[in-house]
């Protein structure tokens, strides 16, 4: 595998990470071009003209814009070996020293061919996505773009948002925070300068979808705007727990691991003293056990030395792992 890259810093810390060699000028069957978004395009273009067999695929986080400009820029006859595709993994951190192997692995790639694409050269990179141990989904890029506004995009700036309303809150009030804040901000540490990129790129499909989280948080602060005056306002509590409660029915749909049904887990929580080893201990120890862990978080204790890992396990192995968890000295709770 070749690696190329304008900034000679990141092709060489790529190169050392061992994600490939640096290129070579030896000959390419597939290129990947993971680019910034705004220059996604005019880099396929390249690479399509620099590469005249190669099927060169593109990862850009927004699908439609990406496969205009490259009808824009590329000769008609060459769009068959053009493929867009998004995996539905990543990080918010970026360069290569925020890369990991298993990143893709039980998570989704999203495949979008144009109407020029040649069937063959869809497959080629089906089967590299998979060959990273992801699942191919195959859609029209407008449908992509539509579905990353609601699951992706939108999602971004509710982050963005809740965040940035921390920026001056006294120490006294930030030492408060915990699991709620944490799971809603954690991409909120995501790039701004590719953030404006996909957020532009995408601006029509997110746009609608902001609007009805903008009118759906209006009813919500009107009401509590009513409760703040008068805790008697008829209709204001309904308002309040509508939104709550279609949450939890939209939550229920975000599908389980390796893109299988939603599923209910059975949870514990062990504390974990904050010093080299113990998480390998507790891993050891719900090993031996042999009960498999479907997921797994860790929270830090504020102001106190320990951390909290939240184990999720199937129903019914949660009474054995508590058990044995127990046995080995640990103190678990609901
Ligand atoms: N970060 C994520 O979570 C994620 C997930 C899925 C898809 N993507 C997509 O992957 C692409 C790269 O994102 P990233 O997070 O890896 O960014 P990154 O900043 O880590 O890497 C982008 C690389 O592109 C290089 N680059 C800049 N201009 C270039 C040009 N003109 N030609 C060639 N290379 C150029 C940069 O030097 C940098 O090494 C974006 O299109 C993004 O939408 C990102
Ligand atoms: O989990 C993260 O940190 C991500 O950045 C992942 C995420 C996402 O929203 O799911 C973000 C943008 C990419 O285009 C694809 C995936």
């Amino acid at each position: 595998m070749f690696l190329t890259d304008p900034s000679p810093t990141a092709q060489a810390l790529a190169a050392d990470l061992g994600a490939g060699q640096v290129d070579d000028e030896t000959d390419a069957d597939v290129v990947l071009v993971a680019a910034p978004p705004d220059v996604a395009a005019a880099v396929v273009a390249e690479q399509l003209k620099r590469w005249p067999s190669a099927v060169v695929a593109d990862v850009a986080s927004v699908k439609q814009r990406v496969a205009e400009e490259v009808r824009r820029l590329v000769e008609p006859g060459q769009l068959h070996r053009y493929v867009g595709s998004h995996p539905m993994a990543g990080r918010e951190r970026s360069g290569a020293v925020a890369a990991q192997a298993d990143l893709f692995e039980g998570r989704t790639w999203v495949v979008c061919p144009q109407q020029e694409t040649d069937p063959d050269a869809v497959v080629v990179v089906q089967e590299l996505a998979r060959a990273t141990g992801a699942a191919v989904i195959t859609m029209p890029a407008d449908e992509h773009d539509a579905a990353v506004a609601v699951v992706s995009h939108v999602p971004q700036l509710a982050a963005s948002v809740v965040a940035a309303q921390l920026r001056e809150l006294p120490e006294d009030a930030i030492a408060l925070s915990s699991g709620g804040i944490r799971d809603v901000t954690r991409i909120a540490a995501s790039d701004p300068m590719l953030w404006t990129q996909i957020l532009t790129g995408n601006a029509a499909a997110v746009q609608p979808v902001l609007q009805r989280v903008i009118e759906q948080l209006t009813v919500v602060s009107r009401s509590l705007e009513q409760l703040a005056t008068d805790d008697t306002a008829g209709g204001s509590r309904g308002a309040v727990a509508r939104l709550i409660s279609d949450g939890q029915l939209g939550h229920a749909r975000i599908p389980g691991k390796h893109g299988s049904a939603p599923a209910t887990y059975a949870t514990l929580i062990v504390p974990i003293p904050d010093e080299p080893g113990s998480f390998a201990r507790l891993f050891n120890d719900v090993g031996d056990a042999g009960i498999n862990l479907e997921d797994l978080r860790m929270e830090h204790g504020v102001g106190a030395m320990v951390g909290l890992v939240e184990l999720s396990v199937l129903p019914a192995v949660v009474d054995r792992l508590r058990e044995v968890l127990e046995h080995k000295g640990w103190s678990v709770h609901e």
